[in-house]
Order: C-alpha cells, then sequence, then structure tokens
C-alpha cells in the first residue's frame, strides 16, 4: 500500500522527481515500489537502475524487488548497486578507451597507502596518509595531476601533486584503481566519449537513487550525464539525514536539483510509518535545532508508545552489562528477537565492552560497520592471490601473496626485482620470466621466485575447468597457509579463529561461484569489491551492533544507542574541536540514530569510559539536554531494578567461569 503523496511519486514516470522527506515517511519503499510500476509501464528490468548507498542495502532492496515483483528472473536483471559498483562495471565493459584493460584491479587504502609510500619516497605512515587524504580530496574535486601542481598554494601541496604524479603513473602501470577512480574514471568515460555516453544513456533508462543527501559532487555529476536532459530519474533523500560531509558528500546536490532541472516534481512525505510518537517527538526535538533546508514535520499513527528512556551508568563496562541485561529482558518479557535488536555507537571502538558483554550472557550478535570481514589479514592475504590470479599486473597483491607464507624472499630481493622491472617496464610477475633473473637477485632467489609463478600458472590454468571452491582449498593447502597462521597467530585461539574464517570465505567462493556459474577468476574479480559480512548471508538470529553511519536506512523495533556524551556524540577532541557544521553533522546522526527506532529506545551515557589507558569523565551529550524536555521524569526504581539485574549478570557470568576475552 501507499499514501497519497507516495503514490504520486511512484505514478510520475515523465520528468525528472524528488522525494524529500524525514526518516521512516517510505522513501526506500517509493523506490522499491516505482521499480514494479516502470516495469508495468514496459520498461524491461535490465533498463532501471537503483543506486544504493551500501552493498548491504543493494541486497535487501534486490529482495524487496523480489517479493514485490514475484519474478526472479526480473529482479536478478534488474541493476541495483552503489554508485561505485556501477561505476566498476562501467569501467570493465568500457574503460579500454582510457587505456584500462577489463581485469584491472581495485586497489583498498592500505594498498594505496603502501604505493603513496613508495611514490613519496618515504617510511613516514602517518605523512603518507596525509597525502593520500589531499590526494583522494583532490581526485573527488575532478583535479588532475598537473592542475593540482600548477594550481598549489604552498610548498606542501606541491610536492603532494608531485607524489600523486608518480601514484598515477603506477596505477597505470599496475592496471589497478583505487575507489575514488571508480567514480571520477566513469565520469570521465561519459564525458570524454559521447558515443560510450549514449550507449550507457540507452541502456539505464531510468535511474533510482536511494539516500539522495548523500551523494558527492562526482556522483551528481555522473547522474546527471547518465539521466541526460529528460532528467529520466528519482532521487530520493532527507537533509537531516546527511552525515556523510566528511567525506566529500555535499548537500549543495540537493539544493542544485531544481535549478539543474526546472521540471522538476518534488514531493514531500510527511507521515511516518516506522516509529511510535514519542520516539518522533525525541528526533524533531534534537533536529529542531538545526538550521532547516527542507522543513517538515513527521507524524505517525502508531500511538505515543513507551517512553524513551536515559540511562546513566558508572563506566562503559556497566554500560555495556545493562545492555546484555536489557537484551535478556526484551527476550523473556517481550518476546523480542534478537535480530529485533540493534545497539548503535558513534564509535567503532565502543563495541569492544559491549561485545565482550554479550559473550559473557552469550547472545549472539553480528558487528556492522566495524572492521568487516574482508578487512582481517587472513581474508586479504587470500585475496591477494586472488586478485593476482584476476590481474598478474597488479603489484601489491603480488608483493602481499609472495610474502605470504615466507618463501625465503626478502626485502632486498623483492627491492631488485623492482629495480629490474620497472627497468623493464613490465609488472613483478612478468619479471620472473625474464632469463636475466638469477643474474639480478640470484639464482636460489630466482628459483624461489619462479616455483612461485609455476604454482599461480598452474592455478591459473586449472581455473577454466576446474569448480571455484576446492581449487582454492587446494591451492590454500599446497602454500601451508594453515601452518603459516599457527605459526603467526599470537595464540592457537586466534590461529584456529582465523583458520575458521578462512574455511568461512572459501564456503563462500564456493557457494557464490556455483550460483553465479562463474570460475575461480571470475569470482577473484568481484572479490575486490565486497566488503560485508553480511553478504555471506549469516541467518543466525542475533543483535546487531552497529556504528550510526551504516545503520543509516535500516530500522529496529528496539534500539539501545550507547555513549551519548561529549566528546563521542557530538564526536571531538582537543586536537579536533567542534565546528558548527561538525556540530550540525553530528546532531543530524543523533537524529539517524533515534529515528532507526520502531518501538523502544534508550540513550545511555557513562560517568567514566575508557580510551586507550587512560579514563575520561565525559559530560552527557548536549543532545540528551536538547530532548529532555520531551522526557518523563527518570523513574528512579526501574533504574535501580536495571542496575540489579546488571549485578545478578555479572555474578552468574563469574560463577558460571565464563571468560571475557
Ligand atoms: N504506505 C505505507 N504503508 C505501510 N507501511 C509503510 C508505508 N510506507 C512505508 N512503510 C513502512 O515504513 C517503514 C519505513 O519505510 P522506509 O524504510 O521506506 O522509509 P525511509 O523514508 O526510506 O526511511 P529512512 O529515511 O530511514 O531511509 C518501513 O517498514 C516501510 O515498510
Ligand atoms: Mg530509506
Amino acid at each position: 500500500m501507499l499514501n497519497a503523496a507516495q503514490e504520486r511519486a511512484v505514478s510520475h514516470l515523465n520528468g525528472p522527481c524528488l522525494v524529500i522527506a524525514g526518516a521512516g515517511s517510505g522513501k526506500t519503499r517509493v523506490i522499491t515500489h516505482k521499480i514494479a510500476r516502470l516495469l508495468k509501464a514496459g520498461y524491461a528490468p535490465g533498463e532501471i537502475a537503483a543506486i544504493t548507498f551500501t552493498n548491504k542495502a543493494a541486497a535487501e532492496m534486490r529482495e524487496r524487488a523480489k517479493t514485490l515483483l514475484d519474478d526472479r528472473k526480473a529482479a536478478k536483471e534488474l541493476v541495483i548497486s552503489t554508485f561505485h559498483a556501477l561505476g566498476v562495471r562501467m569501467l570493465r565493459e568500457d574503460g579500454e578507451v582510457l587505456g584500462l584493460k577489463p581485469a584491472f584491479s581495485i586497489l583498498d587504502s592500505d594498498d594505496v597507502a603502501g604505493l603513496i609510500r613508495e611514490a613519496g619516497a618515504t617510511t613516514d605512515a602517518k605523512l603518507a596518509r596525509q597525502w593520500q587524504w589531499r590526494i583522494s580530496q583532490w581526485k573527488s574535486a575532478l583535479l588532475d595531476p598537473h592542475t593540482a601542481a600548477a594550481q598549489a598554494q604552498s610548498p606542501e601541496d606541491a610536492q603532494v601533486a608531485k607524489v600523486w604524479l608518480r601514484y598515477a603513473e603506477q596505477l597505470s602501470a599496475y592496471q589497478a584503481v583505487d575507489f575514488d577512480d571508480l567514480m571520477v574514471l566513469p565520469l570521465r568515460l561519459l564525458r570524454e566519449h559521447a558515443d560510450v555516453r549514449a550507449r550507457w544513456q540507452q541502456r539505464l533508462r531510468y535511474l533510482l537513487v536511494d539516500e539522495y543527501q548523500d551523494t558527492s559532487d562526482a556522483q551528481y555529476q555522473l547522474l546527471k550525464l547518465l539521466a541526460g536532459d529528460a532528467g529520466r530519474f528519482t532521487a530520493v533523500g532527507d537533509d537531516d539525514q546527511s552525515i556523510y560531509g566528511w567525506r566529500g558528500a555535499t548537500l549543495d546536490n540537493l539544493r542544485q536539483l531544481p535549478l539543474d532541472y526546472p521540471a522538476l516534481e518534488v514531493i514531500k512525505l510527511e507521515q511516518n510509518y516506522r516509529s511510535t510518537n514519542a520516539i518522533l517527538r525525541a528526533a524533531n526535538a534534537v533536529i529542531a535545532s538545526n538550521p532547516k533546508l527542507f522543513p517538515k514535520q513527521l507524524w505517525s499513527d502508531h500511538g505515543e508508545g513507551d517512553a524513551v528512556e536515559v540511562r546513566e551508568a558508572d563506566s562503559d563496562d556497566e554500560e555495556a552489562e545493562r545492555i546484555a541485561a536489557r537484551i535478556q529482558a526484551l527476550r523473556g518479557g517481550r518476546n523480542a528477537k534478537l535480530s529485533d535488536i540493534a545497539v548503535l555507537y558513534r564509535a567503532n571502538h565502543q563495541s569492544r565492552p559491549i561485545e565482550q558483554a554479550l559473550r559473557k550472557a552469550n547472545i549472539p550478535y553480528t558487528v556492522s560497520g566495524g572492521q568487516s570481514f574482508f578487512d582481517r589479514a587472513e581474508i586479504k592475504d587470500v585475496c591477494a592471490y586472488l586478485r593476482l590470479l584476476a590481474n598478474p599486473d597488479d603489484d601489491p597483491a603480488f608483493l602481499r601473496a609472495v610474502t605470504t607464507p615466507k618463501r625465503g624472499i626478502g626485502a632486498a630481493t623483492l627491492k631488485s626485482l623492482g629495480a629490474f622491472a620497472s627497468q623493464w617496464k613490465v609488472s613483478l610477475f612478468d619479471a620472473l620470466f625474464r632469463d636475466a633473473l638469477p643474474t639480478v637477485v640470484g639464482a636460489r632467489h630466482a628459483e624461489g621466485l619462479r616455483e612461485f609463478a609455476r604454482l599461480m600458472h598452474d592455478i591459473e590454468w586449472r581455473e577454466r575447468t576446474e569448480p571455484a571452491g576446492p581449487l582454492l582449498r587446494e591451492l590454500l593447502a599446497t602454500i601451508g597457509y594453515e601452518a603459516y597462521l599457527r605459526e603467526s597467530a599470537e595464540n592457537d585461539r586466534e590461529a584456529s579463529q582465523r583458520w575458521s574464517n578462512v574455511g568461512d570465505f572459501c564456503d563462500w567462493i564456493a557457494r557464490k561461484s556455483e550460483e553465479d556459474g562463474a570460475s575461480l577468476k571470475r569470482m577473484a574479480q568481484t572479490v575486490a569489491l565486497i566488503t560485508q559480512l553480511a553478504e555471506r548471508g549469516d541467518q543466525q538470529d542475533a543483535v546487531t551492533l552497529s556504528t550510526l553511519h551504516a545503520a543509516k536506512g535500516l530500522e529496529w523495533p528496539h534500539v539501545w544507542l550507547a555513549g551519548c556524551e561529549e566528546g563521542l556524540l557530538p564526536f571531538f577532541t582537543e586536537d579536533r574541536p567542534l565546528s558548527d557544521t561538525g556540530l550540525e553533522e553530528e546532531r543530524r546522526l543523533m537524529y539517524v540514530g533515534i529515528t532507526r527506532a520502531r518501538s523502544t529506545l534508550v540513550l545511555s551515557h557513562c560517568r567514566k569510559r575508557r580510551a586507550g589507558r587512560n579514563a575520561r569523565a565525559p559530560e552527557p551529550s548536549r543532545f540528551l539536554s536538547e530532548l529532555r524536555a520531551e522526557l518523563p521524569k527518570t523513574d528512579g526504581r526501574a533504574a535501580a531494578l536495571a542496575r540489579i539485574a546488571a549485578m545478578k549478570m555479572r555474578k552468574q557470568g563469574e560463577e558460571s567461569g565464563v571468560e571475557a576475552t
């Protein structure tokens, strides 16, 4: 079912459309329903592209489309992806006009940091990170190294521009791109090649963009080029939920849209279908302190509901224990499933005490937004082999693979190999096949390197006919990866955990490659893009632990927002004091957190919080005072009962001898 305003948005098929509305008002629902409507109007599934903010949101939207359409085939053909994944698709198909081979590699942030250290000939990791950040900013602003050099305002900028030039050369030599390139290069592709542009405009005849308020400059330009002058798109967003300003997202794109498209149909939605009025009032109260771009007032017919609670804990450990006690109570008293419950927080490090308390209480949980599965060292090791298989010119992957596990090939050998390779202008892997190799690195090392090359060739040969899963397992057995993990991990438990992660990964590869009929190499090409543990399809009932940023767009019946403290939410430090715009973005983050809740919401803060080895005594968040007028008087008795429950749990934990990790 759709309400009248949603229906208007869904049925507006000719000309551009913007839905601007508060949290939980059914914006994402408009997109899924509009997909169905477009199909009815004669669009082919492959002509409709829906852009989501995360891979996880894309997977969810495809699920929703599946149920709505009742047509699995059509749902499969829909283009539902993030801007970045769409960029990859465009580059794989058409990147060659920019000099990019279809099998190019995608570097993650660590790979990039390594290359930039090399390009700037520095070992200072912190400095290199600063350069990386600057270069990324320039790239997002659509500059090129030469312009950056010409426009440099300071000697530092001039130096970074030089590093950038060398870095850019490395990237093209390695046939690799970084994450910024995934937006910038498709843009260049469409701008500079009218034929390619025409083809993609024909192909993606209608675009739907979710979370429009968090698009970057480059993304907006890409949208415009794809949608053409007729503006065949629908964008939905909420200016009060723009929380990625720090990463280059800009609300200017919202302001600009009506100017660029005078025919733009702007639709507001005011009814909230997610939350109770108690929760909405808290949300409205907080966001009221921000200046308004598009004023709106949310209401819901879900009734008043339970009062929003504010809890104070002595320490972060106590806060965590209370969270665990509350989850048990929700499970018992309200029959809640664990997947109905989320614990949200501002900073990754806050998950540690909470994870410990949940383990102690035997409550299954998943962490999202923090370190993802694919960021784990062991998974990156395996991926290095896969990347090298997909693209032998991928030098960073080569370096990681050839040294993991150790094969007696040291830094000196690699350095000579590097010099040799650049002299011949070939990749490191290619250099292994040059006749002069033994004279460069010595006979013994040459043999070691060539053995590695033979191993990779063997896999490459066999991957054409053999199924991906078993082949990958065999590769890991051949290189003795498990033994390597046992040697290099801190202790047995860690080694087992890591090895079991690798096992999960192999299972996932096996399953996915069977599903898609993909070879190991094909899988390797997609792997670089996957960042979400969720894609492994964990079905177990579990509580969600998530950063506020990663919770965007999602909803749970029960939400606990932890760490509502000055310095944490809003986030600031002595080195990084809060600016006005910074404070506004933090407030929007608080608003996003509050509006994730459907029925119950708890906000907590601690009197003492550990930060590294020190403890701080933070003040309660100013956002709590902003919504205080909307809260009932604190119920002393309920607080006391919760404390007693937490104490009991602590005792139980000690008695059953469950160890915290
Ligand atoms: N017309 C409707 N009738 C019933 N339920 C609705 C309707 N529209 C939306 N909903 C429900 O309300 C909830 C919020 O919808 P949705 O996630 O689409 O909102 P949103 O505006 O995208 O929120 P956010 O700003 O957080 O992304 C969902 O559970 C959705 O199924
Ligand atoms: Mg949404």
